[in-house]
């Protein structure tokens, strides 16, 4: 802490309900750093000298007004505060994939957002070129693209914590290498029972908790075969 922060720095500050919020710097000594905050910009805080300080950039704001990155690493300030925030604004537009690197972040919607699921999205993004756009669709594309051109065993790893949405990821997962990995872009029946062994598995192994309704009570390793290791399709 010191007295490096000038007058009018933005910053994030911690807070009880909001975990952070908005604020601006007044007065910055070695002792204390006073500053207000978008909410009350009346109000006064006083940051210790040992509080942290998270800088904030208005960069994800345009003149038309909020602009939500697709890929986290493109944030200027890549810290709690930012990731959070940036995550929430998508969230609150149903934006509810975002990159990070390579990683793909879903945030659970628990509501059905009208057609991003559709077969057409699915099929917009069954194709060789890769796409920019964070979508459960896109990262099965893209281990769907590493065994058509590299002719490897490919793993998508799905975590988070209980009622994150990672059943409901797999199967979304399950559908696109359904489609895709099919030789005549058509679901055959094999395919099709895969894909509803979902339900009867459920059966066996979920059980309501108080995260989820619908909760797995077991860990998933599903290991899906495409054909032989010459394996051709439609989409390769
Ligand atoms: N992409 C999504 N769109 C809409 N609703 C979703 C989505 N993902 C999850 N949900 C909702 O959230 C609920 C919980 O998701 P899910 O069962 O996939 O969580 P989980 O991470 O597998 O949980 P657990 O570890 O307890 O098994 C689902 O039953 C569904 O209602």
């Amino acid at each position: 802490m010191s007295s490096q922060y000038a007058q009018g720095t933005l910053i994030w500050v911690k807070h009880e309900e909001e975990v952070w919020i908005q604020a601006e710097i007044i007065t910055a000594t070695e002792k204390e750093i006073i500053v207000k905050t978008i909410e009350d910009p009346n109000a006064r805080i006083v940051l210790g000298p040992n509080e942290p300080i998270f800088l904030r950039t208005t960069d994800t704001y345009t003149s038309e007004g909020l602009s939500v990155l697709d890929d986290l690493t493109q944030l200027t300030h890549l810290h709690e505060p930012a990731v959070l925030s940036s995550l929430q604004n998508r969230f609150d537009i149903d934006k509810i994939y975002t990159f990070t690197g390579p990683i793909l972040i879903a945030v659970n919607p628990f509501k059905v957002i009208p057609g991003i699921y559709d077969e057409e999205v699915l099929k917009s993004f069954i194709s060789t070129k890769p796409s920019t756009k964070p979508h459960v669709f896109n990262t099965s594309n893209a281990s769907y693209r590493g065994i058509c051109d590299r002719h490897k065993s490919q793993t998508v790893l799905i975590s988070g914590e209980s009622g994150a949405g990672k059943t409901e990821t797999t199967k979304f997962v399950m559908k696109f290498l359904a489609l895709a990995g099919s030789s005549d872009g058509e679901v055959t029946d094999v395919e099709r029972q895969v894909l509803e062994s979902n339900p009867l598995l459920e059966a066996f192994g979920n059980a309501r908790t108080l995260r989820n309704d619908n909760s797995s009570r077991f860990g998933k390793f599903i290991e899906l075969q495409l054909g032989s290791p010459d394996f051709t399709s439609k989409f390769c």
